[in-house]
């Protein structure tokens, strides 16, 4: 009994409180916080506590720096990012150490901040249930039974468990959004612009949702926003980010109707005019240019180096490590990937075969000298060059592109923020299944292409030689390929050897073009364009120095 009393005294003094569900929820504090983005100050060291199991509104004027301050809240921004840097602690008030110089930012390990993106960041790939369901799986502490199941959170808020994603109307969405997050039982929950682009009336019912879900899984939690007159009726606290002040002031009820005049658009200052001559804005683009390949070439060494590290298979759960391997399976060999490959093959055979013997020179004289010859040429050549180069430039091409659309998406469309904030590694689910995908798809797609090459290869070659037969075919094609002691084609380790680098190479040069930071929906097609060109020529080098080698 009292060490049940002295516990609750403990939480009173660290200002815990127990949330409707029962799980004690804790202030956020942050201490001396600093937040740049490029040489502008947006906080200066500032400190405020958000109080537990309530509903703080932190408002600003446009550029004052309300979405960069969630993000760091988030724990989504590197202390020292190439454009954003922040320093400072954020966390629980018994994990705060005031005497220690904050060079550095810190965040809490121990509390988990779950955000509801304005754009949602659902994966559109599961259904509203998964959705859900991957919260669960992923929450903050697995050891603890889970709030309810997947479909209670999908009742509660109302969303339909069947549809999927794409069907789902806007409000729909934004519920499963807040089901998500909720579901991964954070402590503290951000809500990101939620009535943006609203009107008035869907404005009123989002922020009717919050308070409701608010009142029945009392979390702290914290909306940033500009839209104050629309959820200022549900606000327990409201934060100002004063941008010419530089820190986060705490407004009184008794002044909220101040706020408008308080919040001021930050007026970016105009740059000064460039009094440069042609010739030195020319040399200045051209140092730009090649600044951009060596910083993109140094980009991809680095990703190249980081692989080993990066795709190690630590992967959090195997069920969801598979499904995501599934994905990416489809993705990078599903049929269409075969029909593609197929074609190919048939191509290079009936080519390859065809016009080996129709241009022969002395056709008459010396076809019957060397048709065994060059018909166990044909196939050394199609085996052993022709069809890898082929087929590894094909996946290069086609699956590298899809590989950075699917990731470039989810960057730009918030899910791999959305991974990050559940608390995935974006490598653990994206990386280590897409290098797996490659690494079982490339050989299954290349032999594809080769069995449909020998088979274009034996009719084309029965068809324009009807007085020889297959069994001939049957019995050149194979004589430089198979050794009489192995069953295996002689040479598949070089083979292999092409498939497996390119398929590794190709993933991994997909999964950084598209996971670099896209700001808008070019950023993703550059990045699409950017993977065909640097994989077609990785594999075209691959293929010349293992012909170096194996030759
Ligand atoms: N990736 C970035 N690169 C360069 N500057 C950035 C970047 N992100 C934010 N900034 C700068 O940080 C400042 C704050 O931006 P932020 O988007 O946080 O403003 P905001 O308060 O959310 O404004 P709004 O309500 O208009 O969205 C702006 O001056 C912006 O130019």
């Amino acid at each position: 009994m009292n060490d049940s009393i002295n516990a609750e005294d403990d939480r009173h003094q660290s200002g815990e409180q127990t949330a409707g569900d029962g799980v004690p929820t804790r202030p956020l504090c942050l201490h001396e916080l600093h937040v740049q983005a490029g040489d502008r100050v947006l906080l200066s060291d500032t400190s405020v506590t958000i109080p537990a199991a309530k509903i703080t509104v932190i408002v600003g004027g446009s550029g004052a720096g309300k979405s960069v301050l969630l993000r760091v809240l988030a724990g989504l921004l590197p202390h020292d990012g190439d454009v954003i840097s922040w320093r400072g602690q954020i966390g629980a008030p018994e994990n705060i150490d005031a005497t220690k110089a904050s060079g550095r930012g810190a965040m809490d390990q121990t509390q988990r901040v779950g955000i509801v993106f304005q754009q949602f960041a659902l994966f559109d790939e599961l259904s509203p249930t998964a959705n859900v369901q991957f919260a669960i799986d992923h929450r903050t502490n697995r050891r603890k039974r889970p709030l309810q199941s997947a479909k209670a959170w999908l009742d509660e808020l109302g969303v339909p468990a069947r549809t999927p994603i794409a069907g789902l109307s806007g409000g729909q969405k934004q519920r499963l959004a807040i089901a998500r997050t909720l579901a991964a039982d954070p402590d503290v929950i951000l809500y990101d612009e939620p009535t943006s682009g609203l009107d008035a009336a869907s404005g009123r019912k989002v922020a009717e949702l919050i308070r409701q879900t608010q009142t029945n899984h009392s979390r702290t939690s914290i909306v940033v926003t500009h839209d104050y007159e629309t959820l200022l009726p549900i606000a327990d606290e409201v934060l100002l980010l004063d941008s010419a002040a530089r820190q986060l002031v705490s407004i009184p009820e008794s002044q909220w109707d101040q706020i408008a005049d308080r919040m001021e658009s930050v007026a970016l200052e105009p740059k000064e005019p460039s009094d440069q001559t042609v010739g030195s804005q020319i040399r200045s683009s051209v140092s730009r240019t090649v600044d951009q390949f060596l910083t993109n070439t140094g980009g991809a060494l680095v990703a190249a180096a980081k692989l080993p590290i990066d795709a190690l298979p630590i992967v959090p759960r195997i069920r969801w490590g598979t499904r995501f391997l599934m994905h990416y399976l489809r993705l990078v060999g599903g049929p269409s990937a075969w029909f593609y490959l197929v074609l190919a093959g048939l191509i290079v055979g009936f080519t390859g075969t065809y016009f080996t013997f129709r241009f022969l020179p002395f056709r008459l004289y010396t076809q019957p000298l060397l048709i065994d010859e060059l018909l166990s040429s044909i196939g050394f050549a199609l085996y052993r060059i022709l069809v890898p180069v082929l087929a590894t430039v094909l996946i290069a091409a086609r699956c590298g592109a899809a590989v950075a659309a699917d990731v470039g998406v989810k960057r730009y469309g918030g899910q791999v923020d959305a991974l990050k904030t559940l608390g995935v590694r974006p490598q653990a689910y994206l990386l280590v299944p897409i290098v797996l995908a490659f690494l079982i798809a490339t050989p299954m797609l290349e032999w594809l292409a080769f069995s449909a090459a020998k088979a274009i290869s034996l009719v084309t070659f029965t068809l324009s030689h009807d007085e020889i037969g297959p069994h001939f075919w049957q019995q050149h094609f194979y004589r430089n390929l198979i050794q009489s002691d192995s069953r295996l084609f002689d040479g598949w380790g070089w083979v292999m050897l092409k498939n497996l680098v390119c398929g590794v190479g190709t993933a991994a040069i997909g999964y950084y073009r598209g996971i670099a930071p896209k700001q808008s929906a070019s950023d993703v097609s550059h990045a699409i364009t950017s993977t065909v060109l640097w994989t077609t020529l990785y594999v075209l080098v691959v293929h010349f120095v293992v012909a170096l080698l194996e030759f």
